[in-house]
């Protein structure tokens, strides 16, 4: 498990990650999200060594974090760092040799990988001939060689067509099942609810919500769509109650008071047919919204 433990890193007099908290633990996928310039690459950064910590620290296995640790996590820096001029095989052969394989067992694994990203056929390319979404492709190669002790990627899904970013959904499972912590930070909300067990949200360099989508998406006010047989205006004059929403036989309303939805059906009852009372849940997009409002 990566620990991030009050991280604070400043630019001058802007507080770029202000005491920022969390988990990655082993075996599930932490998706990071956060709008421009909330502090994600910064943090990944310091998590990674490249940018100096002004405070707090970050632990593997329960530790301080080590240079060694650090070579064996897979890191997927925001701004791509490979050889324009340089066939894609040979170049990533070359770097999974510096992660510490044998050459032919790079080969090997690199082949596999470049046939599982559609990419078997240009082995021989340079980087520059590619397209930007085949460039990236190489790039989450590089980042998963050799097989990594955990991830921590930036934007990893950026320029992928559908069918990369499948490819990419694929391997990052097969990951978290063997056990590696991963923490990828996206702005792509449809796949950060597909994809993640866990989020943590920054906004202007602080953590503003973290925890599983469910937790998350049952940490809020309660509440609740109620359908009744006939109209449900008289919702309105219920205690504890605020209501969001109101269409005929429909109210959507937020609990105020403990128990206040409680009373509202006893009334409901009491009035005549309850066709649907149940909790709504918002939508992660909405979560993120209200965190980083
Ligand atoms: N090297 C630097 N020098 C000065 N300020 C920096 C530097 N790197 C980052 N910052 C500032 O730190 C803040 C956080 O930036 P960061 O790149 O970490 O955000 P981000 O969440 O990754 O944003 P984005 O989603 O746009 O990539 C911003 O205000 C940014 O301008």
């Amino acid at each position: 498990m990566l620990e991030i433990r009050e991280l604070t890193r400043r630019f001058g007099d802007n507080v770029a990650v202000d005491h920022v908290s969390f988990d990655v633990p082993a075996g599930l996928m932490t998706g990071f999200v956060g709008g421009n310039g909330a502090g994600k690459t910064t943090t990944m950064r310091m998590m990674m060594g490249v940018l100096g910590i002004d405070e707090g620290e970050v632990l593997w296995q329960g530790r301080a974090i080590t240079r060694h640790d650090r070579r064996r996590i897979g890191y997927m820096p925001e701004e791509r760092g490979l050889y324009p001029k340089q066939p894609i095989l040979d170049q990533l052969v070359y770097i999974a040799q510096l992660k510490g394989m044998e050459r032919v067992a790079a080969r090997t694994q690199v082949t596999e990988l470049l046939e599982r990203f559609g990419l078997g056929e240009r082995t021989k390319d340079h980087l520059e001939k590619l397209s930007l979404g085949n460039q990236q492709r190489v790039q989450i190669i590089a980042s998963v060689l050799p097989r990594p002790a955990a991830l921590v990627l930036d934007e990893p899904f950026s320029g992928l067509d559908p069918k990369a970013v499948d490819s990419m959904v694929d391997l990052l499972r097969e990951y978290t099942r063997d056990g590696v912590p991963v923490l990828f930070s996206s702005h792509q909300l449809d796949l950060v609810e597909r994809l993640c067990d866990r989020l943590v949200v920054l906004a202007q360099g602080r953590r503003v919500a973290a925890g599983t989508v469910a937790e998350l998406r049952d940490a809020g006010v309660p509440r609740f769509r109620l359908v009744l047989g006939g109209d449900a205006g008289w919702v309105r004059d219920l205690r504890g109650l605020e209501v969001l929403d109101l269409d005929g036989a429909t109210a959507l309303v937020e609990v105020r008071q403990d128990g206040a939805e409680q009373h509202l059906v006893a009334q409901a009852t009491s009035r005549g047919d309850v066709h649907e009372f149940v909790r709504v849940r918002p939508a992660l997009s909405e979560i993120y919204r209200e965190a980083t409002a």
